[in-house]
């Protein structure tokens, strides 16, 4: 796995300048942190998507999946920054965004847009703290038929993601920790 050592770089100083807020928060478990990184305000930005998507090409592209995406809301926008990368470079990549319930009406489903069953797909985040929200994204997807190949995150908090995931029998990558983000 090669990663454009220049693209990385730039990514940090987006990922830093954007979405880094700093003071008392309460995360997504429940727990309290002292800063919060806002990922939308990178994944949804002109400059960074672009590189989230080329990035995370290239961290995973020893990995065999035809599809990415995660529990929406946060995934939605780095599935959709992969599947253009793939586009731009020739190669085909659909996206899913996992629903966190199944909707009530309509075609009713839990998982949108390709159909997964039977597929080799791959489990996005924008950021992983305990992990929970990957791995709900990741059952709803083996319920559904689909050989989940791994999880790859945009930022690591460092705070027992990998150990659940890998728990869970899947490989775990992320683009940045909290070194690259002068966090640490
Ligand atoms: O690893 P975890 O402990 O699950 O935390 C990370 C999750 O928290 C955030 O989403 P949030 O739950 O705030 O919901 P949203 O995507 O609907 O904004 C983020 O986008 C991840 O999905
Ligand atoms: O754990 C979370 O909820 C969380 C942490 C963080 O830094 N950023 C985020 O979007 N969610």
């Amino acid at each position: 796995m090669v990663l454009d050592a220049a693209a990385k770089a730039e990514l940090a100083r987006l990922v830093s300048e954007l979405a880094v807020v700093h003071g008392k928060v309460t995360l997504s478990s429940g727990a309290e942190a002292d800063y919060y990184i806002d990922l939308r305000r990178a994944t949804l930005h002109h400059a960074a998507s672009p590189l989230i998507g080329r990035l995370l090409r290239q961290l995973t592209a020893d990995w065999d999946y035809v599809a990415a995406g995660g529990l929406t809301l946060g995934a939605d926008p780095v599935a959709c920054a992969m599947m253009h990368a793939a586009a731009g470079a020739g190669e085909v990549l659909d996206a899913f965004v996992v629903r966190k319930s199944a909707k009530q009406h309509g075609m009713q489903r839990q998982i949108e847009g390709i159909e997964v069953a039977g597929q080799r797909v791959l489990a996005v985040e924008d950021t992983s703290t305990t992990g929970g929200s990957v791995l709900t994204a990741v059952e709803a997807l083996r319920a559904h038929g689909a050989t989940v190949v791994g999880v790859a995150t945009v930022v690591d908090r460092g705070t027992g993601a990998r150990e659940v995931i890998e728990e869970a029998g899947l490989p775990y990558r992320y683009l940045l920790d909290l070194a690259d983000l002068g966090l640490a």
